[in-house]
């Protein structure tokens, strides 16, 4: 592996692993649409890992950030894309990047996607992975469990849409992966 370590390192994170999933429609959008109209706007995912499986419409676009303009990643049959978060970010300091990107659906039909978003274990405490800094001082977050950083993230980005949201950790059955429920009343995007 990359950072050094063999494939027992990830163990203690993704026992009893937190994950959801959802199931997206993007209606096509009219060509008089505003420049601006977006199927998802330009975002980071905020958690450790997504796996994300796209029908055979194409949509989504990343930023490069070194020829800063956005670049196509059209759907690949029997591929998923892979895509590092936020939090995985913070977790190795900042070594690998959560990349930015958005869905634009200028195909003229419906685009079907699934993002698998895996957060592990919500007690599993995020420290600095050691091989991502040379020495303790060199770490930039303060360690965070799981749990904690993906309630808060909710919080962040629902009360800034102006959305009330209510999220609570349900007890769950051994072996099957907790699931974090989090309720969204009516409210204005
Ligand atoms: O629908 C897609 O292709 C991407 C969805 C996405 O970026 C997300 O749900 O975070
Ligand atoms: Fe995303």
């Amino acid at each position: 592996m990359s950072l050094g370590y063999d494939q027992h390192y990830f163990d203690e994170f993704c026992t009893d692993p937190m994950a959801f999933y959802k199931l997206l429609h993007y209606p096509p959008q009219a060509e008089d649409s505003h420049p601006l109209q977006r199927g998802i706007g330009a975002h980071r995912d905020f958690g450790v890992i997504t796996l994300l499986l796209q029908g055979d419409v194409p949509g989504l676009e990343v930023w490069d950030e070194e020829a800063q303009e956005y670049y196509p990643a059209p759907p690949v049959e029997g591929a998923y894309v892979v895509n590092l978060g936020n939090l995985f970010e913070r977790w190795s300091n900042d070594v690998y990047i959560s990349n930015v990107h958005c869905v634009i659906n200028r195909s003229g039909t419906h685009r079907y996607s699934i993002p698998f978003n895996y957060n592990g274990n919500p007690d599993f405490v995020i420290r600095c992975i050691e091989s991502c800094r040379s020495k303790p001082e060199d770490e930039k977050y303060a360690p965070i469990s799981v749990d904690d950083y993906v309630r808060q993230k909710y919080k962040d980005v629902y009360n800034r849409v102006g959305i009330y949201q209510v999220a609570e950790r349900v007890a769950w059955l051994p072996g099957l992966p907790c699931v974090l429920y989090v309720r969204i009343t009516a409210g204005k995007y």
